[in-house]
């Protein structure tokens, strides 16, 4: 029987990554590509297609930065489709990025450089705004809008015949520092990304607390350091070419340098193939690249409580009941 896979986010990097090896080491595959530009979902489809022809690939108009599109999508979804299988919740953002060269150069020096270099911690900062809804931007498109996908799409995740499973494109650069209770939209810091990556951990975890006896597993993903829209955002085009070769040579000490899409979405690939049930709620799973160029998948624990976990859930679910109010 066929398999719907939506994915967020799917018309370029780890998302498009996902959809090609989901066509090409799979049978059954159903995709619905949610993208934001409809222009770049069509060309995702099309060299989907070009490789695939005859593959089954629906696109969707999908902003989840915005409260509107979301619910509008939602809908669509609901009168397209009985059921949903898989939902990656792969779209993300990180606007502004600054790096700390100073911080970097220490680092290089330091014996910490193996873990500055495979999570940035105290490498970069953003710059956030506030969007339409008068929410973080960040907040609501790492996190907030896909939380509220979730729940409408309940009806289509929690069926009592059969299991579903949501992931999300987490980050090794989740941060447990970067993330208050007191400022979950991280109005305050200057590491939204960091924030909205933890709190997408500590959802996680809740979401499989509330919604397991519903059928509804998720897990988190880490795909390592790619080089895709996002990181070529962060630094000038020519500065990564040439540091090419160093992040080359940096793969022989650490397995988070995964660096192309396809060895990024190897852990995502990894979960579509696993039964949700035998997945650890408290780990991530990342995708890992041998020095040799190997790909495999492994399971790390998360530095998660239940209580932040649950406060978290608590916290949205009540800033979901506001901005409905507001519409
Ligand atoms: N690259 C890396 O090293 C790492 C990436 N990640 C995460 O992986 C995920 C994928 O990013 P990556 O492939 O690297 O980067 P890309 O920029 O290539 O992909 C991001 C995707 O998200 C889409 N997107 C952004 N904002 C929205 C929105 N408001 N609504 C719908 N879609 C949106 C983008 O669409 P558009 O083309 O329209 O901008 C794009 O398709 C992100 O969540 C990122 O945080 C995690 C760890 C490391
Ligand atoms: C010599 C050399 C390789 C310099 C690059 C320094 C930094 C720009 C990178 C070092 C670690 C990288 C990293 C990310 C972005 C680029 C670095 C800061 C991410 C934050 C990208 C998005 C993520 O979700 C996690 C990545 C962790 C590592």
């Amino acid at each position: 029987m066929e398999r719907l896979v939506i994915v967020t986010g799917a018309n370029s990097g780890i998302g498009l990554a996902l959809c090609e090896r989901l066509l090409t080491e799979d049978t059954g595959v159903h995709l619905c590509l949610a993208c934001r530009n409809m222009q770049r979902a069509e060309a995702a489809r099309s060299a989907l297609q070009a490789s695939h022809p005859g593959a089954h690939v629906d696109l969707l108009q999908l902003d989840v930065g915005s409260v509107q599109s979301v619910l509008t999508a939602a809908q669509e979804l609901r009168a397209r489709y009985s059921k949903v299988d898989f939902l990656y919740l792969n779209a993300g953002i990180m606007p502004n990025p600054q790096v700390d060269f100073k911080a970097l150069f220490k680092g290089l020096f330091s014996r910490n450089v193996i873990h500055m270099f495979a999570t940035a911690e105290g490498l970069l900062t953003q710059q956030d705004r506030v969007n339409s809804d008068g929410l973080q931007e960040v907040f609501t498109t790492n996190l907030f809008g896909h939380f509220l996908l979730i729940r409408e799409l309940e009806p289509l995740l929690c069926q009592s015949d059969h299991t579903s499973s949501v992931i999300w494109t987490s980050s090794s650069n989740a941060r447990r520092s970067a993330f208050s209770l007191e400022d979950i939209q991280h109005k305050e810091g200057k590491e939204p990304y960091s924030s909205s990556k933890y709190a997408s951990d500590l959802l996680s975890l809740a979401l499989n607390q509330h919604m397991n006896n519903q059928g509804l597993y998720s897990s988190v993903v880490c795909p390592g350091m790619v080089m895709t829209n996002l990181t070529y955002g962060i630094l000038p085009p020519f500065f990564w070419t040439l540091i090419m070769p160093i992040m080359w040579l940096i793969r022989l000490f650490t397995n988070t340098f995964t660096i192309t899409p396809f060895n990024g979405a190897e852990a995502l690939h990894w979960l579509f193939l696993q039964k949700p049930q035998s997945l650890d709620p408290r780990s991530k799973y990342h995708s890992l690249t041998s020095g040799l160029g190997k790909n495999y998948t492994q399971p790390r624990k998360m530095d998660v409580d239940d209580l932040m976990s649950k406060t978290l859930y608590l916290d949205l679910i009540e800033l979901e009941k506001e901005v409905r109010r507001d519409l």
